[in-house]
């Protein structure tokens, strides 16, 4: 068989699929894993949009178990703690002056020490009853000091005797050791995000390295004959909007991105490029409806993948699907329509990613909305909107081809069906900007 000849057949097969689904739409529902289905001929399976998140959460579930890896620190940033971190020194690990000024030892007046203790330097000697040694913020207390006086509060006389211009108290400015912690207490939980914070905690308790969850590796799919990387729109041809906001977007979700391919509308590629994926997430773009080279759905059922979830009553991106490879990969198919497929990613990208990098979910919350909003009838809306205040502001072009409401947005609204008054509480879906790592040289 030509690669034409092969190309026809898939065009028919596509089709009669397309065929085959409007002929299901009066018969009695289908389950999400039955055959592939297309997004009107799948309205009966269309699954409810809370009901789709739960299912790609526990979808990422069952998955195989993902081993721990062991990361130096500069490249722990965004991933979770796999195990909790446990302090592996005293914190302070000495006694430690909080303030610049004198350590002090006993009721002044006090003797002046000629030699200053700075931090980092070595271990000072004892301090004698009356005696008193210039000190820095963070250099170790000599044994025997009672207080730390601030630079600000003493005065040396004439003949440099230093006097308190203040009450000293017993053990004031002082940190003294393990006033943090202990060696071995439990700083944070097993299942903790790594936040600049966490890192900075690690690095004081001692660790060079930490045990993390790895990042799921996902891999990009952007189908469609239609599309440019570069230049102007011309003679129907348009821009790829999704290559160039998948990749962060994912790795913003927990993904480590491996690799964007373009496979135009080609059926064959579709299909190979499944077959030797080694990601643990695949997600496509485009081709998830009826159309002739709407491939996603036959190239599923010719490689014996699962529909889990196969349609969403969600608008936009009602047609996306998520499916289980015979390899235990997960596929996310988003539909071409950039808003719709952005909807696709935080309905089913969003909980798989989350659930496969052991991240928590976010804790849900809700804010008045300024204006009402416009709902569908049967279906979930998701609205790009920016918080005004105590208040969600709906934006304009929230279109299912529109991107311009979404680049100005900060959440998506969750809108249910029929719609919201002025001033009703809708739950908002932040949306998260890229929280991997930039590359510094430190010298
Ligand atoms: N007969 C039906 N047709 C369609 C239905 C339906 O239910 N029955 N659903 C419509 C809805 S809703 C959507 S959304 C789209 C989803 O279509 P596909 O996932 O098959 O996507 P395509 O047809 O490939 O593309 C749709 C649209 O998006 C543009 N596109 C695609 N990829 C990109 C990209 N990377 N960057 C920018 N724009 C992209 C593409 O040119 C099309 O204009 O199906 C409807 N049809
Ligand atoms: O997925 Mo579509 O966006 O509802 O036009």
């Amino acid at each position: 068989m030509t690669a034409q000849d092969a190309e026809e057949l898939y065009v028919k097969e596509a089709l009669a699929l397309a065929n085959d689904r409007s002929g299901h739409a009066s018969s009695a529902p289908a389950p999400a894993s039955g055959a592939p289905h297309g997004p009107e001929g799948a309205r009966h399976a269309a699954t409810p949009w809370p009901e789709a998140r739960t299912r790609a959460e526990r979808a990422a579930r069952t998955a195989r178990r993902r081993t721990p890896v062991t990361v130096a620190l500069h490249d722990a940033l965004g991933l979770v703690l796999a195990a909790p971190l446990t302090a592996l020194t005293d914190l302070p690990s000495f006694d430690t002056s909080a303030m610049d000024g004198w350590a002090v030892a006993g009721p002044g007046p006090w003797a002046v020490r000629d030699e200053g203790v700075l931090a980092g330097h070595g271990r000072p000697a004892p301090l004698t009853d009356g005696e008193a040694a210039p000190i820095a913020t963070g250099a170790r207390l000599p044994p025997d000091t009672t207080a730390v006086l601030r630079s600000e509060h003493g005065r040396t006389d004439a003949s440099g005797r230093l006097h308190a211009t203040r009450e000293v108290n017993h053990g004031q400015d002082i940190r003294p050791r393990a006033q943090e912690c202990r060696t071995g207490d439990q700083l944070l939980p097993l299942g903790t995000q790594i936040t600049p914070a966490v890192l900075g905690l690690a690095a004081a308790a001692g660790y060079d390295t930490v045990g993390v969850i790895p990042r799921p590796r996902a891999e990009v799919l952007v189908l469609g004959d239609e599309l440019l990387t570069e230049g102007l729109p011309h003679e129907g041809l348009i821009r790829d909007a999704l290559g160039p906001m998948l990749p962060s977007w994912l790795e913003a979700l927990g993904a480590e991105v491996t690799a964007v391919r373009r496979l135009g509308d080609d059926a064959h590629a579709l299909e190979e490029a499944l077959r030797n994926s080694s990601a643990e997430l695949i997600v496509t773009t485009g081709g998830t409806a009826a159309g002739p080279v709407d491939h996603v759905h036959p190239t599923l059922a010719r490689i014996g993948a699962e529909l889990l979830v196969d349609g969403v009553k969600v608008r936009p991106g009602h047609p996306m699907l998520l499916a289980r490879t015979g390899r235990n990969q997960h596929l996310v198919g988003l539909p071409g329509n950039p808003l719709a497929a952005v909807s696709g990613l935080f309905t089913l990208a969003e909980p798989l990613l989350r659930t496969l990098a052991g991240r928590a979910a976010q804790e849900p919350y809700a804010r008045p909305v300024k204006e009402a909003v416009h709902g569908h009838p049967c279906d979930t809306r998701l609205v790009p909107v920016v918080l005004r205040g105590d208040r969600a502001v709906p934006l304009h072009y929230n279109g299912p081809a529109m991107l311009r409401g979404i680049a100005a947005a900060v959440a998506l609204a969750v809108v249910p069906p029929g719609g919201a008054r002025p001033g009703e509480a809708l739950e908002l879906l932040d949306l998260p900007w890229a929280t991997t790592g930039t590359q510094v040289c430190f010298t």
